[in-house]
């Protein structure tokens, strides 16, 4: 069974492409969305990235089955209390944020009365806000739902349901759980490439226009994943300091033993961590996963930046 109606807080990237998705995969949903910025609900209803965009959260949510909140990690506690008298009853709670540990405490707390179920679609670009979203993001990709102990299953099986429905596969996780993994494969990851982009661009003795010039091959991707919304990327760091902490003190030892390599001229340890690095590469494209395909972050509509900006 899927949900009647789906009421969408945030049409950004993740917002909007749930709105795209859901209108074309689950044609007897309705969806009503809201976005604390006018100038981004303007641009959502111009792009109907949902059915009905509102003027109040609480319009938005007044007749919900499901509510999924897409704002930044720092804001879902807020953004759910400005639902809390307008939220029936019924309503399942969920969300996409990155990390989980701390939204569902924020989220539980802000709507103690209704379940709570987190989620978090492993999928992104680089862009954000309402000209972002497109229907095809979570295609493939994984969703990792956090429930907590005492999670309705019958509720739980409507949100997976909802997310393969969308072209997702879905894998449960505790919100402990979760965090860690995505610290080393997605938060700390982000650190390194806004680190790399940031001390290029403060060296004395090589240019900025040189960085741009020569900037074809590996800094390139870095400076793609450097591009990301600094709201969100400062609400994640934040909100999932622990784990990131324990994952760069890991990848610190790493990077030190490496260092040691060099300098002492060792390079059979070089030679053995980049022939294990290269076979992590293979694996994902294996599975089907590689998402440096041409057309990834795009679909019919070309994903641009921030409108707001
Ligand atoms: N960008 C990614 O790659 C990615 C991937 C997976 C999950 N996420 C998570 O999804 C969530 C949304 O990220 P996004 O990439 O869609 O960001 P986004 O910036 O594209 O969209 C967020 C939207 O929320 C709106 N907003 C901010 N505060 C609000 C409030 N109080 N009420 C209503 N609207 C509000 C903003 O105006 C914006 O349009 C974040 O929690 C993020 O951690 C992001
Ligand atoms: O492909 C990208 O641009 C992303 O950064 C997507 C990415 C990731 O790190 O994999 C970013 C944040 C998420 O919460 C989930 C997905």
């Amino acid at each position: 069974m899927s949900f009647g109606t789906v009421a969408i807080i945030g049409l950004g990237l993740q917002g909007g492409s749930i709105g795209l998705a859901v209108q074309e995969h689950l044609p007897g949903t309705q969806t009503t969305g809201y976005d604390l910025s006018p100038a981004h609900r303007a641009r959502a209803a111009e792009r109907a990235l949902v059915h009905r965009v509102c003027e109040t959260p609480a319009e938005a949510v007044e007749n919900a089955d499901l509510v999924i909140f897409c704002v930044p990690p720092g804001v879902m506690g807020l953004a759910a209390e400005q639902v809390r008298d307008a939220l029936p009853a019924r309503a399942l709670v969920s969300d996409v944020g990155s990390s989980k540990q701390a939204i569902s405490k924020a989220l539980g707390e802000a709507l103690p009365d209704h379940m709570v179920i987190p989620a978090h679609p492993v999928a992104g670009t680089e862009n954000s806000g309402p000209d972002a979203g497109f229907a095809h993001l979570f295609r493939n990709r994984w969703c990792i739902v956090t429930p907590a102990a005492r999670t309705d299953l019958v509720k739980l099986s409507e949100l997976v349901g909802f997310w393969e429905a969308l072209g997702a596969n879905v894998e449960i996780m505790t919100p402990e759980h979760h965090d860690l993994v995505l610290a080393v494969t997605s938060h700390v990851p982000h650190l390194i490439a806004y680190t790399i982009v940031g001390t290029a661009s403060d060296l004395e003795d090589v240019t900025q226009g040189e960085v741009i010039k020569y900037s074809a091959g590996g800094f390139r991707d870095f400076t793609r994943i450097a591009a990301s919304d600094p709201t969100m990327w400062r609400d994640v760091f934040l909100s999932n300091k622990e784990a990131v902490l324990t994952m760069l003190q890991r990848f610190t030892e790493d990077l030190t033993a490496l260092q040691r390599a060099i300098r002492v001229g060792d390079g059979q340890a070089l030679f053995d961590q980049f022939t294990r690095t290269r076979a992590i590469r293979r694996s994902i494209i294996e599975e089907g996963q590689d998402d440096s395909r041409p057309d990834f972050g795009r679909g019919d509509h070309e994903a641009g930046v921030d409108a707001a900006e």
